[in-house]
């Protein structure tokens, strides 16, 4: 299982490896070690330049420039502030030093094969200011390669933020378990490679820290997926409704084939008479019912997923669909339109929501449904999971999918090809396919992310909306070839 642990996580994990007999001394040591060590399976000897900040990641670096020297590497390091002001480990450290400490400025970058930015870590407190500021935009003008430890300097390890200014790193050695600001942007992307190395913190401590972050993955759902058994129909594999608008139709068609091609067994589009031949016509699979017969066909407990928002309209007549399916307890997907229609009057949604429910809102819908809610994406997904008792799915370059139970997963894919018109019909089509098949809210909502951005990554550039359905066929296969085999 993937875990992230946050920030004060972290410093527990240290905490009680320290009482579990393992010295903070040695911790430090062996998080030193293990930088050290990939450095020197990286790269030739060549003169190295060791940022050190008054911290225990400044700590870090006086053991990485100790055994890199003992190996016979040219290094210089530097320091902010006094050896006599660090404390604890690193103090302990610095004294087992015995080249020059020299004061922190651009002037240690000259001559600079290699730099390691041990200036600040996960005890960021503020923004980089002035002359530290300076120092920071100067290693990012030089070529020189760039080893972080744990986060580079200014990356907020909780966030991902730029705390004013940040290092852009090459490789960032992180150490134990990732911390968020590995996988949220714009943190990620400065990171460069991130490597994470064991420094003796033990699984079951990890563990008696209960983490509720995960980077998303089929580690993390795959034993939900409800495979269909040979002798499985249609029925078995639900029926979904899809309420489609008569202006937008692409919305609604491109999310029936993301459903169809996650593996709903059955879906009927409902609309206005006006737009039905239309939907009738997308694909011969597709069923289509007049929307005047919504509530009857909700009576019928076979339809269990029902999609609403994608063309849907803002308004009345959306609300009370949103309302009426919720309060039916079916698996509901609010996309779009479902979502803005309650931008007045979010605390009904919210009090209707009981059965599995997956919010799918962007960056603006999100913000019209929650308000200016305080905090980072991680954040205010959680809150907003918890506000509303559905699984939220935030999403973004980052897409982050939050749980009211306080489960949180954060997306891994480099998908830019994405960002296309149609593409977030097509999760909300995907989501409402895993939840018609019994899928739990959670994990079908991270699985319809992985599958959506992994198709993403595979086309690549060229991509449209209607390619990502066609590409889940593909993963399916691998997915179920693994669970076959009985590796996730
Ligand atoms: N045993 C362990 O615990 C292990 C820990 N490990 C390592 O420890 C690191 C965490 O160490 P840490 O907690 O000392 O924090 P760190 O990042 O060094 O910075 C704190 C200092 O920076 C200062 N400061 C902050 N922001 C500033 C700003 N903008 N501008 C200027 N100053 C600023 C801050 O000042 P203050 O806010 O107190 O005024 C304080 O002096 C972690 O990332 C990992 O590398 C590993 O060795 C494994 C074992
Ligand atoms: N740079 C990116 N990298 C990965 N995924 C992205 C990126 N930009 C957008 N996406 C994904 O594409 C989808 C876009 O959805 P949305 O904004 O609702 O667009 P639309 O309404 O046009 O379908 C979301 O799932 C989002 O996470
Ligand atoms: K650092």
């Amino acid at each position: 299982m993937r875990e992230i642990l946050t920030i004060p996580q972290m410093y527990e994990a240290d905490k009680r490896t320290i009482e579990g007999g393992i010295s903070g001394e040695v911790l430090m040591e062996n998080a030193g070690r293990s930088v050290c060590q990939e450095i020197t399976s990286r790269y030739s000897p060549c003169a190295v330049s060791v940022l050190c900040g008054p911290g225990n990641n400044g700590g870090d670096g006086f053991v990485i420039a100790r055994l890199l020297r003992e190996q016979g590497w040219p290094v210089r390091l530097g320091l902010l502030g006094e050896v006599e002001n660090l404390a604890g480990d690193a103090r302990i450290h610095a004294e087992k030093w015995v080249g020059i400490v020299e004061r922190l400025t651009p002037a240690m970058l000259v001559g600079a094969d290699l730099v390691v930015d041990c200036i600040f870590g996960a005890g960021l407190s503020r923004d980089i200011e002035d002359d530290l500021a300076d120092l920071v935009n100067a290693i990012n003008e030089r070529p020189a390669p760039v080893i972080a430890v744990d986060v580079p300097t200014g990356v907020d390890g909780a966030s991902g933020a730029i705390r004013g200014v940040a290092v852009v790193a090459d490789v960032t050695v992180s150490f134990c378990r990732p911390k968020p600001g590995h996988y949220l942007l714009p943190g990620k992307d400065l990171c460069g490679q991130c490597v994470i190395a064991d420094i003796g913190i033990s699984p079951e401590i990890v563990a008696s820290l209960a983490p509720e972050i995960f980077i998303n993955g089929p580690d993390l759902w795959a034993q939900s997926i409800p495979w269909p058994g040979n002798g499985s129909h249609k029925y078995h594999r639900g029926h979904v409704l899809a309420l489609g608008g008569t202006q937008t139709t692409g919305a609604v068609r491109l999310a029936a084939r993301g459903a169809r091609r996650a593996g709903a067994g059955l879906l009927t589009v409902l609309a206005d008479p006006p737009a039905l031949p239309l939907y009738a016509q997308d694909a011969p699979g597709v069923m289509v019912a007049p929307m005047a017969r919504f509530e009857e066909l909700m009576q019928d407990p076979r339809h269990n997923a029902v999609l609403i928002g994608p063309g849907a309209g803002v308004g009345d007549d959306t609300r009370k669909r949103v309302i009426h399916a919720l309060h039916c307890a079916r698996a509901c997907v609010l996309d779009a339109d479902a979502l803005t229609s309650f931008d007045d009057e979010p605390s009904t949604l919210f009090f209707a929501v009981q059965g599995a429910t997956v919010m799918t809102p962007h960056e603006g819908e999100f913000k019209r449904l929650f308000g200016d809610m305080a905090g980072d994406r991680l954040t205010r997904a959680r809150a907003a999971a918890k506000r509303s008792g559905a699984v939220v799915i935030l999403k973004g370059a980052d897409s982050i999918i939050a749980a009211p139970d306080g489960r949180v997963a954060i997306n891994d894919v480099f998908a830019p090809w994405l960002a296309t018109a149609g593409s977030g019909d097509v999760l909300a089509g995907i989501v409402t396919g895993l939840l018609a098949q019994g899928m739990a809210a959670f994990e079908a909502a991270c699985m319809a992310v992985w599958l959506h951005g992994q198709a993403g990554q595979d086309f690549g550039p060229g991509l449209i909306a209607e390619d990502i359905p066609d590409a889940l066929p593909g993963l399916l296969s691998r997915l179920w070839h693994s669970a076959k085999s009985g590796v996730v």
